[in-house]
């Protein structure tokens, strides 16, 4: 079997123009620019490829970026300070930190400081709540993105064995509550999991959140399966040059899956997309209009 490659690169194109006329029609009719504020403290590879990316598909979707750079020594009082000038700015409807933060911040506080009427991240406690009640919420942008591809060639999920690898509040947990309710059966797979590739093979979408360099085989993978895999992994390439590699053995579930997502050009576009979705929600709620429907 050849697995469809799922173009997350094209999807998350389409997405990301029915957002930029939903943004040109709120500038037009009310005259709101929707601001996104990205604070990223320190430095960390798999955040700087998602500042790099995410910038160009700001300005193009007609919203305002706030970029916040600060210097891996700051205090948590700082940060908590910034976010609560964030909070009061009008002109800033989203707000996102990057995660990790540097050991002397409490990430968990940080995230909870954050209005959660502009938690585009959807990681506030409230917003992770709502979530979790099938409530509507601004839910995380990986995790949107991941299910947006998987329907994309299956839409509906119903009923389908689900596995998540990973169990992370960013993206694992997140995806498999999105999973949930798209009434698939999950199960959640982690570090202590036993037999992880014969859990692995009862799926029919197979999630892979890990962080670990093609650790996903294709004799893991049932024959037909969606693979959609999230890992951002750098890894030596040709030259001294360094590259980008997803979780799964990429050329190994292309020959087992039924489709599968590619890294880069994957994932990673459908969240700076959901990104910009949830700004453009944020905006329109926290400015009292009608919720849409993209
Ligand atoms: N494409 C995108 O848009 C995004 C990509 N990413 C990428 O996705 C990956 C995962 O990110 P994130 O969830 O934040 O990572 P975390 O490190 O927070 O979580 C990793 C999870 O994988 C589990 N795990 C680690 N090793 C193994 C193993 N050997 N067997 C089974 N499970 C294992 C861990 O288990 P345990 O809980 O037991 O420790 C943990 O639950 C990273 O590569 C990250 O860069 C992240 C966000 C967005
Ligand atoms: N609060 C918070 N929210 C996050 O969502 C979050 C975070 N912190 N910290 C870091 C991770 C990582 N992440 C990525 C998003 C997009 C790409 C992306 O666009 N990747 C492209 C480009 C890759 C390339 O440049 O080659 C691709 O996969 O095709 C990558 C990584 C979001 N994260």
């Amino acid at each position: 079997m050849t697995a469809t490659i799922i173009d997350g690169k094209t999807i998350a194109a389409q997405l990301r123009g029915k957002i930029a006329t939903d943004v040109a029609h709120l500038n037009a009719a009310h005259g709101i620019v929707p601001g996104i504020a990205v604070v990223l403290v320190g430095a960390d590879p798999a955040s700087e490829v998602y500042v790099r990316t995410k910038a160009k598909a700001v300005a193009e979707a007609g919203m305002r970026a706030i970029d916040k750079k600060l210097p891996v020594t700051t205090s948590e009082a700082e940060l908590l300070a910034l976010i609560a000038a964030l909070n009061a700015d009008p002109a800033v409807h989203g707000i996102l930190v990057q995660l990790p933060l540097p050991p002397q911040i409490d990430s968990h506080r940080i995230i909870s400081a954050i209005d959660p009427g502009k938690d585009v991240d959807g990681f506030h406690p409230l917003n992770v709540g709502r979530l979790a009640s099938g409530l509507p919420t601004l839910a995380p942008c990986t995790p949107l993105g991941c299910v947006m591809l998987a329907k994309s060639v299956r839409p509906s999920l119903a009923g389908l064995e689900a596995v998540v690898i990973g169990r992370s509040n960013i993206v694992g947990k997140p995806v498999a509550q999105l999973l949930l309710m798209e009434n698939a059966t999950v199960t959640v797979a982690h570090s202590k999991t036993h037999d992880l590739p014969a859990v692995c093979r009862r799926a029919d979408i197979l999630v892979a959140a890990i962080g670990r360099p093609e650790m996903v085989r294709g004799d893991w993978i049932k024959p037909g399966a969606i693979v959609i895999d999230v890992g951002i992994n750098r890894v030596p390439g040709k030259e001294g040059k360094s590259k980008i590699v997803g979780d799964v053995a990429f050329a190994e579930a292309a020959q087992v899956a039924g489709a599968v997502t590619p890294v880069p050009g994957g994932v990673g576009p459908m969240t700076i997309a959901c990104l910009l979705l949830n700004t453009l929600r944020a905006a329109r709620a926290l400015n009292g209009l009608p919720a849409l429907n993209l």
